[in-house]
């Protein structure tokens, strides 16, 4: 079994290129739309999920069969045809310096990629390392439901807190406990019921002591 290390990459106007077009390739570009790479896919056929976006501009489609210069700029490659000999083909096309995802055989891959909830700044990422991608699903199906939707805005407040907190108190056990205070489960509940007056009375009373 491999120990894959798992780190968030800012990939940020980095180019990603996938080579095939078909379901799997829709599933890693819905994954990796919101975080503004540069999409770029390489297939003669395109899913229908993705014409849209090339429409719109959000993702480029090469309308043709792989050729080791579509790998050109690329910072991280996908190889998802359905096709072994060419996802080969693309793993052999790779520089050292690219990382390789392929789809169809993991103990080849430099890369793999997780299942994922986002909720606003909060991630929950599920990997089973390759043994079982059907239960990284269904695990994260699970948690998706336990952190709802409701967890945007509440890491949202939680984030506008601590810089608060932060420009309060300076580095040291105040501050630290004051962070610590602001997991009291009270706020989750307020902001599900949208009692947000009672949140910021919370958050003053911990920054002036006052209520
Ligand atoms: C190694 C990895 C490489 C990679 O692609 O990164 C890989 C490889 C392979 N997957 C295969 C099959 C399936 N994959 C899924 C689903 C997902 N697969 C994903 C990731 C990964 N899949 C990486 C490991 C992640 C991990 O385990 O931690 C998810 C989590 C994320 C994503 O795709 O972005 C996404 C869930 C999306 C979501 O809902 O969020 C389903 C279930 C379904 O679709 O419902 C099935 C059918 C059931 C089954 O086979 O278990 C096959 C056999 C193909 C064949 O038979 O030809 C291979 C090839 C092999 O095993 O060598
Ligand atoms: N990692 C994962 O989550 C999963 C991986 N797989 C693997 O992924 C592979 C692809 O599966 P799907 O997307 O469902 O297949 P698909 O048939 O929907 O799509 C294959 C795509 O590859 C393109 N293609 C074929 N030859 C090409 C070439 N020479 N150059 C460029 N593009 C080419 C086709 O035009 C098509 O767009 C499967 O063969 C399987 O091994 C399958 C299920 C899940």
């Amino acid at each position: 079994m491999t120990n894959y290390f798992p780190i968030h990459i800012n990939i940020e106007y980095k180019t990603v290129v996938i080579v095939g077009g078909g379901h799997v390739a829709s599933q890693k570009v819905a994954s990796l739309l919101p975080t503004k790479a540069n999409i770029v896919i390489v297939s003669p056929t395109l899913h229908e999920t993705l014409q849209p976006l090339v429409e719109s501009g959000q993702i480029t489609w090469r309308e043709k069969v792989f050729e080791p210069r579509d790998l050109d700029d690329a910072s991280l490659i996908i190889a998802a045809t359905n096709n072994t000999t060419v996802n080969e083909a693309v793993q052999e096309s790779a520089q050292h310096w690219q990382l390789l995802n392929r789809t169809d055989a993991q103990g080849e891959s430099d890369f793999i990629t997780p299942a994922t909830v986002r909720r606003g700044s909060l991630v929950l990422t599920v990997s089973t390392s390759g043994a079982s991608p059907a239960l990284a699903r269904k695990i994260k199906e699970d948690l998706a439901e336990q952190f709802d939707a409701v967890y945007e805005d509440y890491v949202c407040f939680l984030q506008q807190a601590r810089l608060m907190v932060a420009a309060k108190f300076e580095k040291g056990d105040k501050r630290r406990a004051a962070l610590q205070a602001l997991l009291e489960p009270s706020l989750l509940e307020w902001t599900r019921s949208g009692e947000i007056d009672r949140r910021e009375a919370f958050l003053q009373h911990l920054l002036t002591g006052e209520s």
